[in-house]
């Protein structure tokens, strides 16, 4: 028997991408997929790269009928859906993994302050885990709700845990100096977002505060046994996919470059969807893209001075990857099933 597969937001960019990675998936198959805007229309006319894979038409979001057609549903939607959504669909026993916000954050009030809206489902929000596998996949796999995590967060958190779990930063002074592709924005469209405002262009955006900051520095606390401050700088860059962290930290004490390395080594070991390159070694986007993997690399240039590259693609391990990567641990699947599919180059 294959689970049977919701999306609501089928039509954003995180929605056919899980999309495209379900269609490869051996032991899921997708029973509905909804958007507003769209419903009637066929999936594979709106997304011609799904012609062929899939017989299916968008239909509106509706929760009864979705837990009738569905074992788990994936919110692919902006925050604030989710949390009025979903607990219509666990009341009825449906498995829900939201790639949205509004369960990553553990306080209601935090989530207010940096989502200006007030938390309406603070229940569920209770029962929520956050979705980072290579930190929680033993609750992951005993939850009815994942809060699938951010992506910048998912490359940040990825590249300063190793050190943190361990006391080995100092956890008050971390910097992460992050860039994105466009499509981390969404597919909705936005004047910042045209080919000719961000094209042939660089900056950053949200230095004063950015909603992934209280996320990225809730879970590094839990790692590191201490609260974590981090200066978080995201960028926006001329590219489609991908995201590129730059991680700065000190050591607490000495380490030698070839222990460090060892240590991250260690770290993912047996780990199916994290590496840990060479020494020395400086991680490109494009070799993740498509892929559900981050790469990272570590470095010393002087002694106690730590940088460290964690590069993803926003769209699969930093979103629809990490979401199908999830439901495979709630269905007690094997953790990689469907998520074969290597970067694409050039
Ligand atoms: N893009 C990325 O790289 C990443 C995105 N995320 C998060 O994943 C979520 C989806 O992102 P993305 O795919 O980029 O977003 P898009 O803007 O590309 O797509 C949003 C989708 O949600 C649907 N939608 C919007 N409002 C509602 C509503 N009120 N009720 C039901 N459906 C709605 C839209 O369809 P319609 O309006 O027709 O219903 C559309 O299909 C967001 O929360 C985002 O922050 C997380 C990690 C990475
Ligand atoms: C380039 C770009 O604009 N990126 C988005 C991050 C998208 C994301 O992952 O946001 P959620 O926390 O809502 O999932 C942003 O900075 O808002």
């Amino acid at each position: 028997m294959k689970v049977r597969v919701g999306i609501v937001g089928g039509t954003g960019y995180t929605g056919v991408e899980l999309l495209r990675i379900l269609a490869q998936h051996p032991q899921a198959r997708v029973t509905a997929i909804t958007s507003r805007g769209e419903a009637g229309t066929r999936v594979d006319a709106l997304f011609p790269n799904l012609r062929g894979f899939y017989d299916l038409a968008f239909s509106e979001p509706d929760p009864l009928r979705l837990a009738d057609a569905c074992d788990v549903v994936f919110f692919a939607t902006p925050h604030g859906v989710a949390m009025d959504l979903a607990p219509q669909l666990l009341e009825r026993g449906v498995k829900v993994i939201d790639l949205g916000a509004d369960f990553r954050l553990r306080d209601p009030e935090s989530f207010a302050r940096w989502y200006g809206m007030d938390h309406r489902s603070r229940d569920w929000l209770a029962q929520a885990v956050y979705g980072l596998p290579e930190t929680r996949r033993n609750e992951i796999r005993e939850a009815r709700l994942v809060a699938n995590p951010g992506c910048y967060p998912t490359a940040t958190q990825l590249g300063f845990l190793p050190l943190l779990e361990r006391g080995l930063l100092d956890a008050q002074g971390l910097i992460a100096d992050v860039k994105s592709g466009v499509s981390g924005a969404g597919r909705t469209a936005r004047i910042p977002n045209l080919f000719c405002e961000a094209g042939d262009s660089f900056s950053a955006y949200a230095v004063a505060g950015h909603r992934h900051q209280p996320e990225i520095e809730q879970e590094l606390s839990v790692w590191a046994g201490q609260e974590v401050l981090l200066t978080f700088v995201p960028h926006l860059t001329p590219m489609i996919r991908g995201i590129h962290a730059t991680l700065y930290g000190r050591l607490s004490s000495p380490m030698d470059t070839a222990e460090l390395q060892a240590l991250f080594e260690a770290r993912y070991q047996g780990e199916p969807f994290v590496d840990v390159l060479p020494a020395g070694s400086h991680p490109a986007t494009r070799s993740v893209r498509g892929g559900n993997v981050c790469r990272i690399a570590v470095h010393q240039p002087r002694p106690g001075q730590i940088v460290v590259l964690s590069v993803i693609d926003n769209l699969v391990k930093g979103a629809s990857g990490q979401a199908v990567q999830n439901m495979n641990l709630l269905f007690g699947l094997p953790e990689d099933a469907g998520l074969g599919a290597l970067a694409l180059l050039p």
